[in-house]
C-alpha cells in the first residue's frame, strides 16, 4: 500500500486542498472496471487533482493501490432516497478499502440505518485518521453535519433531493449561503462542468472542487458534443 504523507485528519484534510476529481463509472457502463478506475486515478493526479473520489469498496482498494493521493470513498447502494454510503457499514467499509476520507448522505431523509451522525462517530471511534465528508443538498443539511462532528461540507446533493432547484451549472446561491454559514472546510461538488465554473467556485472561500462527469464520464462528455451537432 502506498504511504500517506501525513496521517492524521487534519493531514488528510490538507492535503486535499484544491482540485478534487471523481473517477467513477455506472454499472453496466463499458469503463465500469476497477482497473479502468484505478488508471483515470493516476491519469488525473498526473494532471493534478490533489485528491480522487471513488465508488465501490473494489474501486477504492485499486484506488488506494494506484495513487498516493487521498482517496475519497463511498460506496452507492440502490437509486433513490439516500443511496451515497447509506449505513454505519456501508461507512465502515470504505474505511476498510482503504478510504482516507469516507463521504456519507447528511441529508435528513430515512437512511437504510442509522444516522449520519452515528456513521460520522463510528467512522472516527473505529478508524483514527480517517476524515468524514458530509454529501449535503441544501444548507439544514450543512448545519446538521457540521454538528454532527463532520470534518467535510460537501454540496454534492444539492438538486438532488427535492430542497434546491436543479441548476444547469453549481448551485451558487447554496454555496454562497454555506460559506457564509459553516466553519468546516467546504467541497464544492455537483455540476462543475467548466474551467470557468472552477475559477468563479474559487471566489468563495472554499477549500476543494469535486469535478465528476466533465473530466471523467467520456459518454456524457461525447453526449455534450454530439448534441451540439
Ligand atoms: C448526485 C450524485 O449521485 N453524485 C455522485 C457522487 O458521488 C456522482 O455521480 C457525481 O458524478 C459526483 O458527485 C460529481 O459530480 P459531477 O459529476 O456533477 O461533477
Amino acid at each position: 500500500m502506498a504511504d500517506q504523507v501525513d496521517i492524521t485528519i487534519d493531514g488528510i484534510i490538507a492535503a486535499s486542498k484544491g482540485l478534487i476529481v471523481s473517477c467513477q463509472a455506472y454499472p453496466g457502463e463499458p469503463l465500469r472496471t476497477p482497473e479502468v478506475t484505478a488508471r483515470m486515478c493516476q491519469a488525473v493526479v498526473e494532471g493534478g487533482a490533489v485528491a480522487v473520489r471513488v465508488q465501490g469498496v473494489v474501486d477504492i482498494a485499486a484506488a488506494r493501490q494506484a495513487v498516493t493521493v487521498p482517496v475519497l470513498g463511498l460506496i452507492k447502494y440502490g437509486h433513490d432516497g439516500v443511496y451515497i454510503t447509506p449505513s454505519e457499514a456501508h461507512a465502515r467499509a470504505c474505511a476498510m478499502a482503504g478510504a482516507s476520507i469516507v463521504a456519507i448522505d447528511a441529508t435528513g431523509r430515512e437512511r437504510l440505518s442509522g444516522s449520519f451522525a452515528s456513521a460520522c462517530k463510528a467512522i472516527h471511534d473505529e478508524f483514527p485518521g480517517v476524515a468524514v465528508m458530509a454529501d449535503c443538498g441544501s444548507l439544514e443539511d450543512a448545519l446538521r453535519a457540521e454538528d454532527a462532528g463532520a470534518d467535510l461540507i460537501g454540496t454534492t446533493l444539492a438538486g438532488y433531493t427535492g430542497d434546491r432547484p436543479k441548476t444547469a451549472g453549481p448551485d451558487f446561491e447554496l454555496i454562497d449561503q454555506v460559506c457564509e454559514r459553516i466553519t468546516k472546510p467546504i467541497v464544492v461538488e455537483g455540476r462543475i462542468h467548466t474551467v470557468e465554473h472552477v475559477r468563479q467556485v474559487f471566489e468563495r472561500p472554499i477549500h476543494a472542487a469535486c469535478v465528476g462527469t466533465a473530466i471523467t464520464h467520456p459518454t456524457t462528455i461525447t453526449r455534450w458534443f454530439a448534441d451540439a451537432i
